[in-house]
């Protein structure tokens, strides 16, 4: 197609984006809140992702010897990561990748647990693996990370590929962070030469995170181009507050409940809460919520995530992709 035509195309298609972002109909993954804001639908998002991806495995099995697959190794019984895990499961069948779970003992050892990764990383039937995070405390996380082969590193979490994504090299990215940057792009949001607050400095998230949102999207790595600044614990509140008004976007991944209120959000800008936290209610339940003062943040801004039904289910999608780009690269 001629270039000229192909600008004027992606010029029309964003206008497109922009216009129907406003009247809260792109895609149906915006729902219209009471007040100003819209809600991004994070499970709606999922759903139209692990579609996307049925249809691209249905295809991609007519040509190649079996499913992808992916096991997930479970160290212990802590409800929460037994609760992420069969999420992950349920997403893999209902998308045609073949999944297990390894579960562990509490008691394993570091080499123990080291060795039973190694079998995965030799088994050619694996094209995926993950180590359910956070491990027990008498065993290195990043030992742990390091331990996976690259190739299999579906959570983007072996120091190869974090480097391999500073340097804007094709590497797998965590897929909390792909969640987040495909909330923003399934939303409409423009992120090109837009400033971008990062809450949180964690290895997994907040940094690559920020790496992403500035670099320029050449190789397949989604680079988007923004202005970024990163906020963490050492951060003066009144800064905090000053930088968050002057955001395009923010995005909070600190795991300080409510850290992010409605009075230090610029109108119209778009919200992303990628905290989990549980509190216990005055009532004595216990409620999921996360950074973000979402009653008050969603009275100024106009896209804000909810928690839970927002980053989360995202995050499991997003591991489905990394999972067929992981079977794709195993038989090229
Ligand atoms: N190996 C990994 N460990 C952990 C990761 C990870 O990406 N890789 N991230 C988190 C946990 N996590 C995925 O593993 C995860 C967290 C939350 C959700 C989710 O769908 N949350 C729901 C609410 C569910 C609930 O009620 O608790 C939501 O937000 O709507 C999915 C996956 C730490 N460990």
């Amino acid at each position: 197609m001629h270039y000229k035509k192909l600008l004027n195309r992606i010029y029309y298609f964003k206008k497109c984006v922009r216009k129907s972002s406003r009247q809260c109909l792109f895609h149906n993954v915006l729902i219209q809140s009471e007040s100003k804001g819209c809600i991004i639908n994070g499970k709606r998002i999922a759903e139209e992702i692990q579609n996307e991806l049925k249809c691209s495995i249905t295809e991609w099995l007519t040509k190649h010897p079996r499913k992808p697959s992916l096991v997930a190794v479970l160290v212990g019984e802590d409800p929460a990561s037994v609760k992420y895990v069969e999420k992950k499961m349920e997403a893999a069948q209902s998308v045609g990748i073949d999944s297990r779970t390894e579960n562990l003992p509490n008691t394993i050892t570091e080499s123990q647990l080291i060795g039973k990764i190694n079998e995965l990383n030799n088994d050619p039937a694996v094209d995926g693996i993950l180590v359910q995070l956070p491990v027990p405390k008498h065993i290195s996380e990043r030992n742990i990370c390091n331990a996976v082969d690259p190739l299999k590193d579906v959570d983007g979490f072996h120091f190869s590929n974090a480097g391999k994504l500073c340097l804007n090299m094709n590497a797998f990215v965590p897929c909390t962070v792909l969640a987040v940057i495909e909330l923003i792009k399934r939303t409409g949001v423009e992120t090109f030469g837009k400033h971008v607050v990062v809450c949180g400095r964690s290895k997994n998230i907040g940094l690559p995170l920020s790496i992403l949102l500035h670099s320029d999207a050449r190789n397949e790595l989604p680079g988007l181009e923004a202005t970024v600044t990163l906020c963490h614990r050492n951060t003066p509140p009144e800064q905090l507050e000053m930088f968050t008004k002057m955001a395009d976007i923010v995005i909070s991944a600190t795991g300080v409940v409510h850290l992010i209120k409605g009075h230090m959000i610029k109108e119209g800008a778009c919200v992303i809460d990628v905290g989990i936290n549980r509190i216990q209610t005055p009532e004595g339940k216990v409620k999921l919520v996360g950074d973000v003062d979402f009653d008050s943040v969603v009275k100024v801004a106009k896209h804000v995530t909810p928690v839970p039904g927002g980053v989360g289910p995202v995050t499991v999608a997003m591991l489905m992709k990394n999972t067929y780009l992981a079977a794709i690269n195993h038989f090229r």
